[in-house]
């Protein structure tokens, strides 16, 4: 309190903050009540996971994309992050299995930042032990640093293997408190592509290439082995055209595409 600042208006203003805190925490609560009435829409219960990922990432894009005032944006997603994973947690529960190969600490803040605290997370020691933790849970949720290292990419191949659900951060942007570039991963899910959706190929080459090939967007490479980024407009078909005959190509998953926050 400043002193040049009258009692009353301090208080009055406080009296206006309880409201305004009373009031979220009751949206909060109603919120729940929906969220009651969709785990007996979605029986995630039955089928492992609540977690819609596409959904999540146009949430986050709208919410991020209307913020204006003093509140941090940083804050308004962490905020929104925890409130969507912890309803999520609450639909049907999940661990979170993060890959620390790159670090402990910035894993621990892509976790943290994105799932809460209520989430359980555990933490594994390369991709591998991440994917397989996925193939023996009901509905857990695997984060795996786009650049882990190897050709850990390659473990997803196969119609009933874990696969690429998401990409983290949803919102992208120049100093992002967790911005270590994630994929998220789960069991297959019955969630239908949408338009701008990124499709990500494994592809594997009879040997390797002295360089990249150019006009593909390669998030991840080991050897002969490549993850490939299909963005709206490109095909499988154009794209063993522009590789060595020979070439296996195998789904790998899909992501909602980038959101990039202009700087203010
Ligand atoms: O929209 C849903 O399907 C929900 O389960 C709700 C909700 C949310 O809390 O907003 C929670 C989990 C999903 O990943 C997406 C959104």
């Amino acid at each position: 309190m400043t002193s040049m600042q009258p009692a009353a208006d301090l208080a009055d203003l406080r009296k206006e903050i309880d409201r305004i805190d009373a009031a979220m925490h009751r949206l909060l609560m109603e919120r729940g009540e929906i969220i009651d009435q969709l785990i007996a829409i979605k029986r995630s219960q039955a089928s492992g996971s609540a977690f819609r990922p596409g959904r999540e990432a146009s949430m986050m894009r709208e919410i991020v994309g209307r913020h204006h005032g003093i509140l941090p944006v940083d804050i308004v997603e962490s905020i929104w992050r925890v409130i969507i994973a912890t309803f999520t947690h609450v639909q049907a529960p999940y661990t979170v299995h993060g890959d620390i190969s790159l670090g402990n600490a910035a894993m621990r803040d892509v976790a943290r930042f994105h799932f809460g605290f209520v989430v359980p997370y555990e933490t594994h020691d390369d991709a591998g032990d991440v994917i397989h933790a996925l193939t023996h849970s009901r509905g857990d949720l695997g984060l795996v640093p786009v650049a882990a290292p190897g050709a850990w990419w390659r473990a997803l191949e196969g119609e009933t293997a874990p696969k690429i659900i998401a990409r983290l951060p949803f919102v992208e942007r120049a100093d992002h408190p967790a911005a270590l570039p994630t994929y998220v991963l789960s069991k297959p899910i019955d969630e239908p592509l949408s338009p701008g959706d990124v499709r990500l190929i494994s592809a594997v080459l009879p040997t390797a290439l002295p360089a990249l090939p150019q006009g593909w967007s390669i998030p991840a490479h080991a050897g002969a082995a490549l993850l490939v980024a299909l963005h709206p407009g490109q095909t499988i078909v154009a794209l063993a055209e522009a590789l060595p005959s020979g070439t296996s190509f195998e789904p790998i998953g899909s992501h909602a595409p980038a959101f990039v926050l202009p700087l203010k």
